[in-house]
């Protein structure tokens, strides 16, 4: 007899009435978010695996039907790797935003509206539900400039990232059109400039900016961690903004938790009812976190 802990996704060892209250536990919650805007940031690191992407497509699915809103942001970074190492090219990144030059631009481009954006799409739609893809240059959702880097330790510092944007404005005016008509909107972190040039705009940034223009109730970012980690590596549950700015300035967060932490603590104070940070890795996460008492990962506060 094998002694493996049952999968997390395997229910066969549940009893029946164990899965019935599991099920009437989400009544409530299915009653509260009824007809409000979930973004979830899907970032490159939680979709390196098939069975949980489509666990993913069909937890976004699941949400659709029973009436909320979600909006899919995705990353792609580990993909866009990928994709680099394959022109012999290792990208670079200073405080969580690739170094963009013209030819990682075209890579980026090509990995995120492409394969990255399409797998998601066909995995929602097998699922049953009825996703559209977008880059922000459609429907004019997202105007950007050239990033202006400052230094998080000394201001005095610059940093050229290339063709990173930083968002301008966001025009969700095709998002609503498309939550509206039944269909699950799948975004690429893409924008467009004054004189039609392409950016390059980490995820992050753009699931935390248009949850605040979408008014979102929640934005649930997935990676491939618990949440955010103190320094000997224990699960933050809770972060308020001084406890980030504390994080911050210690050093305890760095690489891509910077734009991370940074985008998820401007929604929380721009209006998104809750934002959390999950592990993408545990199978029906973001399930559990929106439809049950359970609580995963980090939740952030806006004081
Ligand atoms: N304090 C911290 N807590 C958790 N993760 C951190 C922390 N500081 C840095 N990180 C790093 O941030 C990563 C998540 O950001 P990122 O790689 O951009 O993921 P994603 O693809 O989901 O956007 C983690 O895998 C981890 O390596
Ligand atoms: C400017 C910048 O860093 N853009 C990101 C866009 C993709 C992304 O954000 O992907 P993850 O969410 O998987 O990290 C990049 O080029 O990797």
């Amino acid at each position: 007899m094998s002694h493996e802990p049952p999968a997390a996704h395997d229910l066969t060892h549940i009893a029946p009435r164990d899965k019935a209250e599991i099920l009437a536990e989400a009544l409530p919650y299915i009653r509260k978010f009824h007809g409000k805007t979930i973004v979830i940031k899907y970032g490159g690191n939680a979709m390196t695996d098939p069975a949980l992407q489509q666990d993913f497509a069909e937890d976004v699915v699941l949400l659709k039907l029973v009436g909320m809103n979600p909006v899919v942001v995705h990353g792609g970074g580990p993909q866009i790797e990928d994709a680099l190492a394959k022109i012999g090219k290792k990208g670079t990144f200073i405080q969580g935003m690739r170094v963009t030059d013209e030819e990682t631009m075209e890579v980026v481009e090509w990995v995120l509206a492409g394969q990255v954006q399409q797998d998601i799409v066909g995995l929602i739609n097998v699922a049953g539900g009825k996703a559209v893809g977008l880059t922000g240059r459609d429907g004019g959702l997202i105007r950007a400039r050239k990033l202006r880097m400052v230094d998080h330790k000394d201001p005095s510092v610059v940093h050229d990232v290339g063709q990173v944007g930083e968002i301008e404005s966001i025009d969700p005016s095709v998002v609503k059109a498309l939550q509206d008509d039944q269909f699950i909107p799948v975004i690429s972190p893409l924008g467009f400039g004054a004189n039609n040039e392409n950016y390059n705009i980490n995820a992050d940034v753009v699931a935390g900016k248009l949850a605040e223009v979408l008014k979102a109730e929640k934005l649930m970012m997935l990676t491939n961690i618990p949440g955010v980690l103190d320094k000997a590596g224990n699960l933050l549950t809770n972060l308020s903004a001084r406890e980030i700015d504390e994080l911050f300035a210690d050093g305890t967060i760095s690489g891509g938790m910077l734009p991370k932490i940074a985008s998820a603590l401007e929604a929380a104070k721009n209006g998104v009812t809750a934002v959390h940070i999950i592990d993408g890795r545990v199978p029906h996460s973001m399930l559990l976190e929106i439809l049950s008492e359970q609580a995963y990962g980090t939740m952030i506060r806006s004081h």
